[in-house]
């Protein structure tokens, strides 16, 4: 194998998340035609153990109040609950990631939500790739039954977070990713 320049290679480092995006989203349809390439992730006996929700308009108020619900349960004060719940508002489409377990002899829980998780970056990825901003979240309310219930999971379903997604505003500095140390992160057994 030669170090051939690789489109997919370039659009890896390249990908950066956006915090802040404008209103402006991609249509159900681009999402559909996305998600049908993040799904060949790698996935073990092929359960596609996932499913991903759009959560546009009201549906993110209902989160933000399922957020400041769970904050208040904790003990937070007015306005941490207050601030809680303008957190879905930051994008116009959120993207809710979500792992449905399936019965299996073989294969484990932990390697269903492997599987999800690859199904979502590679969304991400090319939610990047496609020129939108988006940006993978989660929070302590993530696996909150009031969360669960604004997204109708079934008992055998839990999120991964959300990915936020919106048009890019102008003027942000994209930097090409910085990668680890390999050092650190890389080793060969023989
Ligand atoms: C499962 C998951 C949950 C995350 N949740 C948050 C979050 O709640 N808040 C946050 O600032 N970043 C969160 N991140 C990290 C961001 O998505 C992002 O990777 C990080 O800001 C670094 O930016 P980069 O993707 O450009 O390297 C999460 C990432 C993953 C994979």
């Amino acid at each position: 194998m030669t170090a051939e320049p690789s489109r997919v290679y370039d659009a890896v480092l390249a990908r950066r998340s956006y915090s802040k995006v404008t209103p402006e989203t991609p249509d159900t349809a681009e999402i559909e035609r996305l998600l049908e390439a993040a799904a060949t992730a790698a996935d073990h006996a092929g359960l596609a153990p996932w499913r991903v929700i759009e959560l546009r308009g009201a549906a993110r108020e209902r989160l933000g109040d399922a957020f400041a619900r769970v904050a208040m349960e904790g003990g937070a004060d007015a306005d941490a609950a207050e601030s809680q719940r303008r957190k879905p508002l930051r994008a116009e489409l959120l993207l809710a990631v979500v792992v449905s377990y399936r019965e299996s002899p073989k294969v484990e829980r932990w390697e269903q939500e492997a599987a999800a998780a690859g199904v979502a970056h590679l969304l991400t990825l090319l939610l990047d790739d496609a020129g939108w901003g988006a940006m993978w979240r989660s929070g302590q309310a993530t696996r909150s039954a009031p969360v669960a219930a604004v997204h109708g999971l079934g008992v055998d379903e839990a999120l991964l977070g959300w990915i936020y997604v919106g048009g890019r505003p102008d003027g942000i500095r994209r930097e090409r990713h910085a990668t680890v140390d390999l050092a650190e992160h890389h080793s060969v057994l023989e």
